[in-house]
């Protein structure tokens, strides 16, 4: 994809409370398995090369909490910054650091287009972001859309329907949006205290104090913001299901192994993502190392060695050592294959007790190891 040809960098509101989530927990720091929503959102932005800074702006109380989730999951350009106690002011915020250069840990250099994404929404991928950018270049604003699911009604004093609109002319307003960093900054500056207190839109102060016609981008159905508890299980279910897309089959050298990776692969690549490697474990794989990086979280090793505990071992230590943010479980599906004349075929005692020794251990480190025995008759 190409890059853009502007500073660009991002402002997270992530100060809220989450009251309609419920719970202690505001929910931007609830965990998806195991990991804080907001640093799904901080990891989104990463990965888009072209993305300078990340500010995110969390409530005085919860400054400690967002820099040890950057530290423990590695994140990098992420500055943290105080908010508000409303969305608005926290936008602001966020956007101050940029035009008084208040940060203490960075030169933030003031981007000329920034977007605005609520960090309770950790669905968001490079193309929309592009697709605002781009278009809050030539705009001056820009917002992604999504089509209504509920129509919108008017109430009147009575509490009886006044009006309805006509919901094929109107949108939900969702993000990312992406601004012309002067056009927004001068709109939140020109704010009063009514729209920082109870405004809801961005795009609506480009328009109220720049003339600002933000251009609409039409967004997927991805971009929802996490709200209530539903969504946290909503989100949730989605983050597994995306894990469980992707797996690396490992075999050794070996011809015959070889062979039944390889057709495994073919039996699974319609369904996932799969990748077989064929290596010798004791050598540190460059290959592995790059799969090790892509964050693939689910491992399938096969072999026919008698005791290939110590082989797993040094999976396992090539693990820890690689780059993998250990963002969620990692699971190691042992294959055992018995490829051997005799019909009946034991593992000894022994060695299943140092494997299941062994998968208690690596079970602390997040890995989940899992064994397989199967039986190939010799023919
Ligand atoms: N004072 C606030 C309020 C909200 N937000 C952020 O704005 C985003 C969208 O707001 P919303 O979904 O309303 O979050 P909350 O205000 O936390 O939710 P609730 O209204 O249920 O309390 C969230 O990432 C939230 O953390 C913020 O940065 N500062
Ligand atoms: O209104 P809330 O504070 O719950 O959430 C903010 C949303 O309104 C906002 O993210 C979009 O509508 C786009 O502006």
């Amino acid at each position: 994809m190409e890059p853009v040809s502007v500073a660009v960098s991002a402002v997270l509101p992530a100060g809220g409370s989450g009251e309609r989530l419920g719970g202690a927990t505001p929910k931007q720091f609830c965990g998806l398995q195991g990991r804080p929503l907001v640093s799904y959102a901080v990891r989104a932005m990463e990965r888009v090369s072209w993305i300078s800074d990340i500010i995110v702006v969390v409530s005085p109380e919860n400054i400690e909490t967002m820099k040890s989730i950057i530290e423990k999951y590695g994140h990098k350009r992420v500055t943290v910054v105080k908010g508000g106690v409303t969305r608005h002011r926290s936008i602001f915020n966020g956007l101050k650091v940029f035009a008084e250069n208040q940060s203490s840990n960075r030169l933030l250099q003031k981007p000329e287009v920034v977007i605005i994404h609520d960090a309770v929404r950790p669905f968001v991928e490079e193309d929309i972001l592009l697709k605002v950018v781009t278009a809050a270049k030539e705009h001056g604003a820009a917002g992604a859309i999504r089509p209504l699911v509920s129509t919108v009604i008017a109430s009147g004093e009575d509490g009886c329907l006044d009006h309805s609109l006509e919901r094929a002319r109107y949108r939900a307003s969702e993000m990312p949006q992406a601004f012309l960093f002067d056009i927004i900054y001068q709109a939140y500056q020109q704010c009063t205290d009514h729209d920082l207190d109870y405004g809801t839109e961005c795009l609506h102060l480009a328009l109220k104090y720049c003339k600002t016609n933000a251009k609409l981008v039409e967004g997927t159905a991805d971009l929802w913001k996490v709200t209530y508890k539903r969504d946290l299980y909503a989100a949730e279910s989605i983050i597994k299901d995306n894990l469980s897309q992707q797996i690396c089959i490992i075999t050794d050298l070996k011809e015959a192994v070889a062979q039944v990776g390889f057709l495994l692969h073919e039996s699974l690549k319609s369904q996932v993502k799969v990748e077989a490697i064929s290596i010798s474990l004791s050598k540190n794989d460059s290959h592995l190392q790059n799969i090790f990086s892509g964050e693939c979280y689910n491992f399938l090793c096969i072999n026919d060695k008698e005791y290939a505990t110590e082989e797993i071992q040094q999976l396992v230590d090539m693990l820890e050592k690689s780059n993998i943010p250990l963002l969620y479980p990692i699971v190691l599906i042992l294959v055992h294959l018995s490829i051997s004349e005799n019909i009946f075929f034991s593992i000894e005692l022994e060695e299943l007790t140092k494997i299941k020794k062994f998968a208690r251990e690596v079970k602390k480190k997040n890995i989940l190891v899992y064994g397989l025995l199967i039986q190939c008759k010799h023919w």
